[in-house]
């Protein structure tokens, strides 16, 4: 029996509530071996993020200390061009047995956005989806998502067959928090307590990060 892993990306700039409650309940859910929380170094699609890849690497490991079965994957720091996740996916295949079943977890607005993904066809290949609600986000599946849905999307996320290939909506508590929230937050010198473990608030106070410049 192969084991069930999951990933979720990010750039996690900071890492919050929204990915670590989501991320745990998947695990739970889908009784995953490991689910590995992967910032990436390089974002494709946005600008250079207001922390280091470093600072934003430490913020998800101070996150996921101790709290199985969320890990840290630094594999996208270690590459000098954008972090595509083709290339991290293929990576992690290369380690894994072809019976283990690998999870990608994409918020809503980022699954809507797969289409303009590097080499975005050939991802189902090496995983199934699993696509997490975000309440923020009300917008509909692009027109060239609606094959794919129509093709490869399952209802009951449970009734996922293989190592991969398949998509599947899954529920999560519904928290209405982002990243661009909490450095807004942080810059008009408000609290962010309880929208990041307080171990990332700590990390976050410690070095001075997304604070308005005096
Ligand atoms: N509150 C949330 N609920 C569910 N999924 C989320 C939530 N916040 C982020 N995600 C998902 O987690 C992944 C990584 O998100 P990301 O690091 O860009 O955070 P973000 O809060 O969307 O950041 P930003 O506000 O800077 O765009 C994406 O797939 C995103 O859709
Ligand atoms: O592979 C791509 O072309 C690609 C394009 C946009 C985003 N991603 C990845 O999607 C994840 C969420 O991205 P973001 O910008 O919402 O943090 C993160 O792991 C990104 O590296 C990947």
């Amino acid at each position: 029996m192969g084991r069930r892993i999951g990933v979720l990306g990010g750039t996690f700039d900071p890492v919050h509530i929204g990915h670590l409650r989501g991320a745990l309940e998947v695990a739970e859910q889908f009784a995953l071996d490991e689910l590995r929380l992967i910032p990436n170094s390089q974002p494709p699609h946005r600008g250079v993020p207001s922390s280091s890849a470093a600072d934003r690497l430490a913020m998800v490991q101070c996150a996921v200390a101790d709290l199985p079965p969320l890990t840290v994957d630094a594999r996208e720091l270690g590459r000098d061009r954008p972090s595509y996740t083709i290339d991290t996916l293929e990576s992690l295949r290369a380690e894994l047995s072809a019976d283990d079943r690998l999870y990608l977890l994409l918020g809503w607005d980022a699954f809507c956005g797969l289409p303009g993904w590097r080499r975005w066809e050939e991802l189902l290949e090496h995983c199934h989806i699993l696509v997490l609600q975000r309440p923020d986000a009300d917008m509909e599946a692009p027109e060239a998502l609606r094959d794919l849905l129509a093709g490869r999307s399952v209802s009951d996320p449970q009734a996922l067959l293989g190592s991969s290939g398949q998509i599947a909506f899954v529920w999560q508590t519904p928290l209405e928090v982002s990243a661009t929230q909490i450095r807004q937050l942080l810059a008009s010198g408000r609290s962010v307590r309880f929208l990041v473990p307080d171990a990332v608030l700590a990390y976050i106070n410690a070095h001075g990060l997304y604070r308005a410049p005096n």
